[in-house]
C-alpha cells in the first residue's frame, strides 16, 4: 500500500511527526542527564518500539548499547489477551546494569508490568521505562513509568510502530483508523 492510501485509512491524526520528534528530543535530554556516567542499556520491545528506539537513540548524546525483547500479548487483534509470552529474550546479561525499557505504548499496562517485573528479577542496578504513548483510562494495572511522551484517549491507535493486524507501522504520525478499515 502506498503512503497516500495508508493515510486515507486514518480517521484522525492524534500526534504529528513533528510533535513526536520534538517530544523525543525533550525526553532524550532528561534521560541523558539521568544516566550521565552510568552503564546504560536500552531495551526495546519488538515490534512496536522500533521507531521510538530508532529516533530516541539518535537523539541521545551517548553511546548506550541496545538490546531487544519480543513478547506478544495482542496478537492480531485490538485487545490485550493479558497473557504475555517471550518470543525473543535479551542477548545481554543485565546483572548490575541500568536498564531503560523503551516502548511505544502502555495501554492496559499488562505487558510492561510483566516485562518490568521479569527484568527486575535478573538483578540489574535499575529498571526504568520510557514510553512514547500511554492511555491512562485503559490502565488495568499500575505501572511505574519514569518518562511518558503523550497521554492519549482510550482509542485504538496506529502508526509510528503501532500496528493493526501488523499493518500501518510505517505511518509517520499516530492516528486512529476509519471505521471501514475494521469492517
Ligand atoms: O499495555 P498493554 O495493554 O499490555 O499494551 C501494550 C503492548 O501492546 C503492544 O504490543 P503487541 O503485543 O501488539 O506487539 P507488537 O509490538 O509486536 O505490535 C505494544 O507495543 C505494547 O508492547
Ligand atoms: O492502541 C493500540 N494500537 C496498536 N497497538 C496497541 N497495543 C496496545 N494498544 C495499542
Ligand atoms: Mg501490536
Amino acid at each position: 500500500m502506498d503512503a497516500a492510501h495508508m493515510g486515507a485509512d486514518l480517521e484522525k491524526v492524534l500526534i504529528t511527526e513533528e510533535e513526536i520528534h520534538a517530544k523525543l528530543d525533550e525526553l532524550a535530554a532528561m534521560i541523558a542527564r539521568e544516566y550521565d556516567g552510568k552503564d546504560l542499556l536500552l531495551v526495546g520491545v519488538l515490534k512496536g518500539a522500533v521507531m521510538v528506539m530508532a529516533d530516541l537513540m539518535r537523539a541521545l548524546p551517548m553511546t548506550a548499547p541496545v538490546d531487544w525483547m519480543a513478547v506478544s500479548s495482542y496478537g492480531s487483534g485490538t485487545k490485550s489477551s493479558g497473557v504475555v509470552r517471550i518470543l525473543k529474550d535479551l542477548d545481554t546479561d543485565i546483572t548490575g546494569r541500568h536498564v531503560l525499557i523503551v516502548e511505544d505504548i502502555i495501554d492496559s499496562g499488562l505487558t510492561l508490568s510483566w516485562i518490568k517485573a521479569n527484568l527486575e528479577s535478573r538483578n540489574p542496578a535499575s529498571v526504568e521505562i520510557c514510553t512514547l504513548l500511554r492511555k491512562p483510562e485503559a490502565a488495568k494495572v499500575d505501572v511505574d513509568v519514569k518518562w511518558v511522551g503523550f497521554d492519549i484517549p482510550n482509542e485504538f491507535v496506529v502508526g509510528y510502530g503501532l500496528d493493526f493486524a501488523d499493518a500501518y507501522r510505517g505511518l509517520r504520525c499516530v492516528g486512529t483508523l476509519a471505521p471501514h478499515v475494521y469492517s
